[in-house]
């Protein structure tokens, strides 16, 4: 059985794509068929001509293709074939697509062309087309194995068909999507379906066949903004690339294209968020509306009013300062109070021990500059208000970071609270842990509900509150009033077995409390505060409400985080916040992240110098008359370093003061955390006396220290971050008091410390000093006999 082959509508098409095949095959019947084939095999360059579908003789007999065997086909000039082959095939296009769209709505059934069905009448003949047509009626019949593709009238669909009808479906499902964007839009518009139907059917005056044209125009310019608007192609525009694509371009430039659809506006970018909006995004409500607070506000003692306001919302209990707190106030020479003070105290006074039911109990927030006085901020209410309890409970937990603070300020605590009867506490881990647990809670051997405490104030470093926690029993934190964390931003920073969420979990009021009826103790209460002093201890009734916290929490730092995710892990409630700065910083916050405040007295200033010269240049802030650094905390990177500067200062004054260089010998020591806590006690006292001149040390130890003798800081080493900055210069230029904080910057620093320094907006308030060489000429000496003893102390090369 021969091969029978006919070059249909799809193989004309190729032919057309390649230029080699111009000539294109010459057909003659007496090739025979398989002749014919063998030939399209070897003339095609590109897909083979034998993958082309192939059609039954009688079909080609009346295609046209061939007289049936007998006479050769005459052979067209080139160029008049090709354009007549290009004009039918633009034809057939059009009316094929009228004709899919005439089986609308769902197109199952391909109903036959009327204007095909009158061309085969007047010519007596099936076309090309309708051997299509009935090819794509019929392709879903695939012919048995072995068989040739066609067989009586029956057209198998080819690969290429596939595609072609594919792309016609995606097509009718792109109109039926347009089709309903158009009506949602006449809908929004208030418009009618009517128009948007008119709107994607528009043109049937210009012909059918111009609906077809202008839907592919539309569509291929829906495809075109896609890609400029960067979408990523769908399916529909992959495979367009060959024939069709080309035949498409043909149709559209041989039409005029009516105006295409409305185009789809283009993403366009949104403005930049303002930076203040920005730092603001996800902080709650009370945090955006932070009240600022003057620096240089002062108030008083006697004259601190708090507003009626205040009395009313918290239930009240203190008008005015108790004249005793007045009186201790005076002993400690506190006469006026400070910004942070006068702004926090009207608010934290009137709140009661303890508070009404229902009462809004807000949690504070206060960012000061360091030195500003924020331990007597809340040490004053704490003791104010504690002082009215008769049990003892405890009722005030402060946090701090290091031994040295919790040191410091119980013993501004013990000051304020004595004649009070309340009791103090500290655990540091500086005392044995039993010693602290007997310090702690009266009983430990009877399990108790409701816990058994000896204080009423307990100042605590986070890893050792975890540890009696955990440990020590009848040790609770549920009759907690107040929980102050203080230098909050480090504590926030500080893991410590995730002290903060489990602080806030003992402080959370438990959701089921024992009742009553299991004959508990009158002492042994779960229930926060104001529900033992009311007797509502019966939590069984639905209408109950959740047992509401009793304890506030009042937070303190000189750069308080705005990090979103730290604020949130706070768990506050109904927050305030209040940010004691100088007027002339802008009273909104602009900066994304951590708000810095620095003491008004303070002054700001940096040397830019080799890594060889730092000592010596420090020397000469030192002796130098117009620097005169004394009374000074100089901040190193490490314990080493602190412990070779210390030496090196040390070796250079006993030679320059030998060799009469200059008067008296400064006195330089090292404050590390190797020190014992009496050692550390005493350098800080000589220190205070003026008996040490310099105390060099590493930034764990000096944070929140209050030396109030401090003059002059000087960060020998530059600090890692902000953060460290503001902690290290706020040792200075405290409780109004002026100070110089000095800065010494390695050249190849320069570049990252301006940088922290500008993106602090702070670059400004720094002045840059220039110290000449030839102004260290005096010390050279000495430095090169102090760098000998140097070398020999440390037996390498120093
Ligand atoms: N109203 C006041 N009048 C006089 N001195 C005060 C007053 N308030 C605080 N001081 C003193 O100011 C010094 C600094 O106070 P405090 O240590 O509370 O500051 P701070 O804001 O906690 O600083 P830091 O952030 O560095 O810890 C202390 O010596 C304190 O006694």
């Amino acid at each position: 059985m021969s091969k029978h082959v006919v070059f249909g509508e799809d193989d004309y098409d190729q032919a057309d794509s390649y230029p080699s095949t111009e000539a294109g095959p010459s057909y003659s019947s007496s090739y025979g068929h398989a002749q014919v084939h063998a030939q399209l095999e070897t003339d095609l360059p590109g897909p083979s001509a034998s993958a082309g579908p192939s059609i039954h003789p009688d079909r080609l007999a009346l295609s046209g293709l061939t007289n049936g065997g007998d006479e050769p086909v005459k052979k067209k000039s080139k160029s008049e074939a090709q354009k007549n082959r290009e004009k039918k095939k633009l034809k057939k296009r059009r009316k094929l697509e009228q004709a899919k769209k005439a089986a609308a709505p769902k197109n199952k059934e391909w109903k036959p062309d009327p204007v095909l069905e009158a061309l085969k009448k007047s010519t007596g003949e099936i076309s090309e087309t309708t051997l299509v047509d009935v090819e794509n009626k019929e392709n879903d019949q695939p012919p048995a194995a072995g068989e040739p593709p066609i067989a009586s009238g029956k057209v198998v669909e080819t690969d290429k068909e596939k595609r072609r009808r594919e792309k016609r479906e995606k097509k009718e499902k792109r109109e039926r999507k347009e089709r309903r964007r158009l009506e949602r839009e006449a809908k929004e518009n208030g418009g009618s379906l009517q128009a948007a139907d008119a709107k994607l059917t528009a043109g049937p005056a210009n012909g059918a066949d111009e609906i077809d044209v202008e839907m592919e125009d539309d569509l291929e310019g829906e495809e075109r903004q896609g890609k400029d608007s960067g979408e990523i192609d769908n399916a529909d525009a992959e495979g367009e690339g060959s024939d069709d694509e080309l035949e498409d371009g043909q149709a559209r430039s041989s039409s005029s294209s009516p105006p295409p659809l409305e185009a789809f506006p283009l993403p366009r970018l949104a403005p930049a968020p303002d930076a203040a909006v920005l730092a603001r995004q996800g902080l709650p409500q009370g945090l955006q509306d932070a009240e600022f607070i003057d620096q240089n506000l002062r108030v008083r003692v006697d004259e601190l009013e708090i507003p009626a306001a205040e009395l009313t919302s918290a239930g009240g209990e203190n008008t005015v300062l108790s004249d005793r707190m007045k009186r201790r106030l005076k002993e400690t020479g506190v006469e006026e109070f400070f910004a942070v003070q006068a702004a926090i105290l009207p608010h934290l006074l009137p709140l009661r021990l303890l508070p009404f039911p229902y009462t809004e109990l807000h949690d504070y927030l206060i960012s000061a500059p360091t030195g500003s006085g924020k331990t007597l901020a809340y040490s004053i209410p704490i003791v104010e208000i504690l002082s009215k309890r008769v049990v003892t409970r405890l009722r005030a937990l402060i946090v701090l970071p290091t031994r040295d603070l919790v040191v410091q300020v119980r013993d501004t605590l013990e000051s304020l609270a004595k004649g009070t009867g309340l009791n103090i506490g500290a655990v540091t881990g500086q005392h044995s842990f039993a010693h602290e647990q007997s310090q702690l809670v009266a009983d430990m051997t009877t399990p108790l509900l409701g816990g058994s405490s000896k204080l009423d104030i307990l100042i605590a470093t986070p890893g050792r509150l975890m540890d009696h926690l955990t440990s020590t029993p009848n040790f609770t934190l549920q009759h907690l009033r107040f929980l102050i964390i203080d230098e909050a931003d480090r504590l926030l920073n500080q893991s410590f077995q995730n002290w903060l969420s489990s602080v806030l979990s003992y402080i959370r009021p438990p959701e089921n409390p024992p009742k009553p009826s299991f004959g508990l103790k009158p002492w042994d209460k779960l229930d926060p505060a104001w529900l033992e002093a009311y007797g509502l201890e019966d939590r069984t009734g639905e209408w109950c409400d959740p047992i509401q916290s009793t304890c506030q929490k009042l937070l303190f730092s000189a750069t308080l985080t705005r990090d979103p995710q730290k604020v949130a892990a706070l768990a506050l409630t109904s927050p305030k916040y209040y940010i004691v700065q100088s007027t002339s910083l802008p009273s909104v916050p602009t900066t994304i992240g951590e708000q810095f405040a620095f003491p008004s007295s303070l002054s700001e200033k940096m040397l830019i110098l080799p890594p060889h010269l730092k000592p010596l240049n420090l020397i000469h802030l030192i002796h130098h008359a117009e620097y005169g650094v004394d009374r000074a905390l100089v901040f190193t990177k490490s314990v080493e370093a602190t412990d070779r500067l210390v030496r090196l200062l040390e070796y250079f004054e006993d030679a320059y003061v030998l060799g009469g260089g200059g008067g008296k010998r400064v006195v330089v020591k090292g404050y590390t955390g190797e020190l014992k806590a009496g050692e550390r006690k005493k350098l800080l006292a000589e220190f205070g006396d003026g008996k040490v001149n310099l105390l060099v040390c590493s930034d764990l130890i000096a944070r929140g220290m209050d030396l109030p003798t401090v003059s002059h800081v000087v960060s020998y080493d530059i600090p890692l971050d902000m953060r460290k900055y503001v902690h290290r210069v706020g040792r200075t230029a405290r409780a109004g008091r002026e100070g110089t904080a000095w800065t010494l910057v390695e050249k190849q620093e320069a570049l990252h410390f301006k940088g922290m320094m500008k993106t602090a907006d702070h670059l400004k308030q720094i002045r840059k000093i220039k110290v000449k060489e030839d102004d260290l000429a005096g010390y050279r000496e000495s430095y090169e006999i102090a760098m000998r003893r140097l070398r020999e102390h440390f037996g390498r090369d120093a």
